[in-house]
């Protein structure tokens, strides 16, 4: 064990520890970025930037008993790899043992830590009997890395008893957040509108299905009750957005709604209003101290950060009501969560492994569910979390699907997840689409820059500094590579912060803090970040590392560009490892009436494409052949179709 060392003193970076294994997993405040300390030689360091995280899985995945180091390093571990995941890992007692893979595959095999993204999320899922076996596509399963402290949180507390995955080892999750203000001003802190927002009602709309309701042209005609329109007013809300005037009367006429609408237009009130409608007119009020909740809606999303943030929302659109929304994710304690839950539970928002153990230890009835929410639906049907939805609504007590109102919300919708979607949906659901399903955010400028994995860095600080002090979010395709990039940044001296998933909590939410108050500027970012959130003044988005999927990328560039606000998303292409890429990425400049590079192109007809992953079932409308559809713009005045083609589903 080698003397601990300390490289920044920011909120991160602050502690190297040479800690042993005990104190490593135990330790609340021990900085990610530990790797630092695990003597990176140069031809680790070397290695490192050669490499695009760990090669498919064998092995047991991080049973290696290497002691030191950090979690970070078990990137290789993910998929289960013990030996091939480049550099760090060998070089000394690197990372926390037998954390194994976690990884759901997601369709990828070249990047082990592809599934950092919000694997950790997944706790409820990963938990029994992964030992990072297997690997390969699917890659490891079982109780991996960070996601796995839920797990033993439910074990311990849950009194069901230590899991196979070596889970004996981990400790409690003890992390309780602060508390959270109650002065309106932070309550209802706005989120400025751009000059953009008015060319909203520019944007095409599409219903498809059975009798679409009429939209609301103002908040008004959403005949919300005086709390709610004191609410949406202190929230700097004017008029509503198009998903807004479409979503909200279609919700409040009791539909199913599978939604889409580009990032940042405002989903999250879109479903949030109608339903604090309905339980305003029902006169629904949490039932405190109550053992057993039995809340009235739940709402899920696939990161811990993204749900926090709808939680926030819902606090906020239901502030002086008698409604009561509540938070569960992972990370956190989960007694805390317990207690809070116990106070009165009208909303409940949750990440799904924590929501399915709070729902499994008891304290949750499902009975009483009127709403299912489910925001990034994508995501949240994919492969990854798809199981994780099914036992939701096979739980006990939850009502069938014709007996709740199901509702989606995302601006992807890859087609084969829209025919999956259906078996969560009413036969005559509403399929929404506001502007082009899929579609990148016309606000945001997006630029591309050609690179080589050599020179991305330099890249990197020439882009950041012509940013300046502006906000802007670097996305990396593995943990591993958000610490590097952190630490590099922070070595270059541009205060920087990184969120990943082998973060704990506290240090998430630190960084998210960091980044939005703008002590950190820059945030490094895995795709634990992509989706949902709302972050303001962020002016520039990069693609430090592409993603390998298309909607992915459509996700990151719209944490900037958000709500009528114009923004920039810079991407590095290399040609080494992006061409599978370049055929969507036209698709979506062409599609958002961008300049495509010549370059672009030719990379795009030359390298392997459009029939890959990356192209994967790009959601053109509702998949539904033979739907009516129902068109509206501007005002709303409606043409109606119907499709070719029977109905499938
Ligand atoms: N009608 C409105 N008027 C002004 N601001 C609004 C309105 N509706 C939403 N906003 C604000 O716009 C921002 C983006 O909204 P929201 O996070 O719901 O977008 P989203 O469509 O869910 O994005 P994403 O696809 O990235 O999840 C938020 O800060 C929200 O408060």
């Amino acid at each position: 064990m080698g003397p601990d060392r300390t490289l920044w003193t920011g909120d991160q970076l602050i502690h190297i520890a040479m800690a042993d294994e005990w104190e490593e997993e135990t330790s609340t405040t021990t900085s990610d970025t530990s790797f630092f300390s695990s003597q990176a030689n140069t031809d680790s360091k070397k290695d490192f930037w050669n490499n695009n995280g760990g090669d498919s899985g064998r092995g047991r995945g991080g049973r290696g008993g290497r002691r030191g180091g950090f979690k970070s390093f078990n990137d290789g571990d993910e998929n289960g790899n013990t030996d091939e995941s480049g550099g760090w890992n060998k070089s000394d007692r690197g990372g926390f043992r037998g954390r194994g893979g976690r990884g759901r595959g997601f369709g990828r095999t070249d990047n082990g830590d592809f599934n950092d993204n919000d694997g950790d999320e997944n706790g409820f899922r990963g938990g029994r009997g992964g030992r990072g076996r297997g690997g390969g596509e699917r890659g490891g399963r079982g109780g991996g890395g960070y996601r796995g402290n839920d797990e033993v949180t439910f074990s311990q507390e849950g009194g069901e008893g230590k899991n196979d995955a070596g889970d004996e080892e981990r400790p409690r999750v003890t992390y309780i957040p602060p508390s959270l203000p109650e002065d309106e001003d932070t309550i209802f802190a706005q989120y400025k509108s751009g000059i953009n927002f008015d060319k909203y009602d520019d944007i095409k709309v599409e219903v498809s299905g059975s009798n679409p309701p009429k939209a609301i042209m103002s908040f008004e005609e959403a005949a919300l009750c005086e709390s709610l329109k004191k609410n949406v007013s202190k929230s700097g809300y004017v008029k509503p957005t198009p998903v807004q005037k479409h979503g909200i009367p279609i919700i409040s006429a009791g539909r199913d709604l599978m939604a889409c609408a580009q990032t940042g237009s405002g989903k999250t009130a879109a479903f949030l209003l109608p339903i604090l409608q309905q339980f305003m007119a029902d006169g629904v009020a949490a039932s405190q101290f109550s053992e057993l909740q039995e809340p009235e809606a739940i709402i899920v999303a696939p990161t811990r950060e993204l749900i926090n943030q709808i939680y926030l929302e819902a606090r906020k659109f239901a502030h002086g009501t008698c409604v009561r929304p509540v938070v569960v994710y992972g990370g956190v304690s989960t007694g805390h969560q317990i207690r809070d839950l116990c106070r009165g539970c009208n909303v409940l928002c949750g990440t799904p492994g924590r929501l399915l153990d709070v729902i499994n230890r008891g304290k949750v009835g499902l009975s009483k569910v009127m709403y299912l929410i489910l925001d990034e639906a994508d995501r949240m049907l994919d492969m990854g979390f798809e199981p994780d939805m099914r036992r939701l609504v096979g739980s006990p007590g939850m009502p069938g699907k014709e007996d709740r109102q199901t509702l989606m919300f995302s601006a992807t919708y890859p087609e084969d997840i829209q025919r999956l979607a259906a078996d969560f949906l009413k036969k005559d659901y509403l399929f929404l689409a506001v502007g082009i399903v899929g579609g990148a955010c016309t606000d945001v400028q997006q630029e591309f820059a050609q690179v080589t994995k050599f020179s991305k860095r330099d890249k990197l600080l020439e882009v950041l500094k012509a940013a300046g002090t502006e906000r802007t979010m670097v996305f990396v395709e593995t943990k591993r590579q958000a610490d590097f990039i952190a630490a590099f940044l922070c070595q270059e001296k541009v205060p920087t912060t990184s969120i990943h998933g082998d973060r704990e909590q506290r240090e998430r939410e630190q960084a998210l803090a960091d980044f939005r108050s703008g002590k950190c500027p820059v945030l490094v970012a895995t795709s634990v970040a992509a989706r949902g959130l709302d972050i303001p003044d962020v002016q520039h988005v990069v693609n430090f590392d592409l993603p390998s999927n298309i909607d992915e990328y459509v996700h990151r560039i719209g944490r900037t560009g958000r709500c009528g606000n114009t923004g920039r998303a810079v991407s590095f292409f290399d040609q080494d490892n992006d061409c599978q890429l370049a055929r969507a990425l036209i698709n979506i400049l062409s599609k958002a009436n961008q300049e495509v590079p010549s370059w672009l192109e030719e990379n795009a007809f030359s390298g392997p494409g459009a029939s890959g992953p990356a192209m994967r079932g790009f959601g053109a409308t509702d998949s539904r052949k033979g739907a009516q559809i129902t068109s509206f713009q501007d005002n709303g005045s409606a043409q109606s179709a119907a499709a070719e083609e029977e109905d499938w589903g």
